[in-house]
């Protein structure tokens, strides 16, 4: 460890001693947990993200501290590499280690192994960029990284108090800034004129939208949409609500993407506001997730979610290739979980190659990058499109021989700005159907006329022990426990259009069951029975067995 600073290392690490009673697991969404309990896990990342620099040969890595949806009380961090993307697979299992070392020594015995299992060249360059969500317990979350940055010898870029999506298009444009393959500007700034002179530009010409309603969960996500809401001026009116951002404990509550989605229904601040047709969307803690919805005109709530996000998109995309001339060269392709609505999958398979991971954005991201434009989104809105770089090449170097095939090709490009590809945005992907709705001319009904979505339900189950349920198939078969799965099957078969699976959750201490069925009461009901199923089977105790399950 010859350029590290053992002294101050340890004299730093002193200063963050691990809870001896906790154990961490860096997991889908990295490391999430209460707040205060992060202060060891925020020093040992900011170690561990001056490593993964020096073994990117000093490239910038990020540090994003966010707990996303979750509680206010809650935080989480994660790192993004120099593309922008999640972490590497490998690098997740030394992030859980280093945190779990109890003490200094220890830390400093794992250092030494990852340096080596790693082969890290400690005498490269660390530079890492990071920012925070408006969490309370943010602030100090950050002074503890900034204690690990400095006890690896790292160059520190700090973003501020900024959104998931910025802080991945930060990476890129900071580690492509003058490279043929400059992504952008390397600023907040400079990522919202890029989305924003996109957005002007796809829909110059179009007739003024109505307002558009933006639920910003009283979070991050607020200043982002304020910025949007600057720059567009009269191009997209919008209002932003649930805006709240230093009241303590509304965070996340009773608004954002999240609780929309989970509890299918209206953000009680708009339940006297919204108009029946009028459209408005809900972003999630750190603006990674955008979900739509609209009253209809019996004031029924309805829901536009990332599923119906991918079909308007997706088909979009779709026709500007054609239109183009390019259906021949560039094929469109869609990627999804188990989550998605299985009317959603019927409607893209009959149009489109569509290809089932499992849950995650990483595994979203990785399979589409298989396709020459490849569109992403989870049921629960996060996702984006994703333009390999020979699409990019082609768009750019494509001869259109008609004004037609010209106009169609200057929406694609426009839309490989206006998209962020290194992560799911809520607001640019905001813009992205504001673009495709002005295009179609089409109000919210108009777009949820597409298909309709089976009723479905999701229901937590807590169980002794999650790890043993182990699944095949993209999650959508259990192998593990033994014999649970025919017993689903056996059930599912009774409902008409029925459709179930049980996974246990990445990012919480619970198994999920996921069911749907052709009306709302057998979707709850299928999906009660399956979790009375895994909750007996699991050894379940009768006193505590949730009254809803059947
Ligand atoms: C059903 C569901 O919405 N699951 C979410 C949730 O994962 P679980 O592994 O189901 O806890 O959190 C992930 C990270 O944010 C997100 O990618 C995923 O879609
Ligand atoms: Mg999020």
């Amino acid at each position: 460890m010859a350029t590290l600073e053992l002294n101050l290392l340890s004299n730093l690490a002193n200063k963050h001693s691990k809870p001896p009673y906790l154990r961490f697991q860096y997991g889908t969404a990295g490391f999430r947990t209460l707040g205060a309990n992060l202060d060891s896990v925020l020093f040992r990342v900011g170690v561990l993200a001056g490593l993964r620099s020096k073994k990117q040969d000093g490239k910038t890595i990020g540090v994003m501290v966010t707990a996303s949806h979750n509680p206010e009380p809650d935080n989480g961090v994660k790192l993004v590499d120099p593309r922008g993307e999640m972490l590497e697979a490998a690098w997740e299992a030394h992030a859980t280690t280093l945190s779990n070392a109890d003490t200094t020594e220890e830390l400093l015995e794992v250092i030494a192994n990852i340096i080596q299992v790693a082969k890290i060249d400690i005498s490269k360059p660390a530079r890492v960029v990071y920012a925070r969500d408006t969490r309370p317990s943010g602030e100090a979350l950050v002074a503890s990284l900034e204690d690990g940055l400095r006890a690896v010898g790292a160059e520190a870029r700090n973003a501020g108090v900024t959104t998931t999506p910025v802080l991945h298009y930060l990476v890129r444009a900071i580690n492509t800034k003058s490279t043929t393959e400059s992504y952008g500007e390397d600023s907040e700034d400079g990522y919202y004129e890029k989305m924003c002179g996109a957005y002007k530009k796809l829909v110059a010409n179009r007739p003024l939208p109505p307002p558009l309603i933006v639920d910003c969960a009283n979070g991050v996500g607020t200043f982002a949409a304020d910025r949007v809401k600057d720059i567009l001026g009269s191009t997209l009116p919008i209002t932003l609500v649930n805006t709240a951002t230093t009241t303590v404990g509304a965070l996340n509550n009773a608004s954002g993407a999240d609780f929309v989605k989970t509890s299918q229904r209206l953000p009680p601040s708009l339940s006297d506001t919204l108009k029946p047709g009028e459209r408005a969307c809900s972003l999630d803690g750190d603006a990674d997730r955008l979900i739509y919805f609209y009253l209809d005109e019996s004031g029924t709530f309805k829901m536009l979610d990332g599923d119906k996000i991918a079909a308007l998109v997706a088909s979009f995309i779709v026709e500007q290739v054609k239109l183009a001339g390019l259906e021949n060269k560039v094929r469109v392709g869609i990627v999804q979980t188990a989550y998605a609505n299985g009317a959603s999958t019927k409607y893209l398979s009959s149009r489109l190659p569509v290809k089932c991971v499992a849950t995650g954005v990483k595994h979203l991201h990785h399979a589409a990058e298989h396709y020459p434009i490849g569109v992403y989104f989870e049921a629960n809105g996060h996702g984006t499109v994703l333009f390999s770089p020979e699409t990019v090449r082609t768009l750019e170097t494509h001869q259109p021989s008609t004004p037609a095939q010209s106009t169609a090709l200057n929406y694609l490009i426009n839309l490989t700005q206006l998209i962020n590809q290194t992560v799911g945005d809520a607001l640019s992907d905001m813009l992205l159907v504001e673009a495709v709705l002005a295009h179609k001319s089409y109000s919210a009904v108009e777009w949820d006329g597409l298909y309709s979505d089976l009723p479905n339900r999701l229901v937590k189950v807590v169980v002794a022990d999650r790890n043993i349920f182990q699944t095949q198939d993209a999650e959508r078969r259990l192998v593990s426990p033994p014999g649970l799965q025919a017993k689903i099957d056996e059930l599912v078969r009774r409902y008409d259009a029925g459709r179930s699976f049980v996974r246990p959750s990445g990012t919480e201490d619970v198994v999920r069951v996921y069911a749907e069925a052709m009306l709302k009461p057998l979707a709850d009901e299928l999906a009660f029975r399956v979790a009375g199923l895994v909750y007996d089977e699991t050894g379940g105790d009768a006193f505590t067995r949730p009254k809803e399950f059947l």
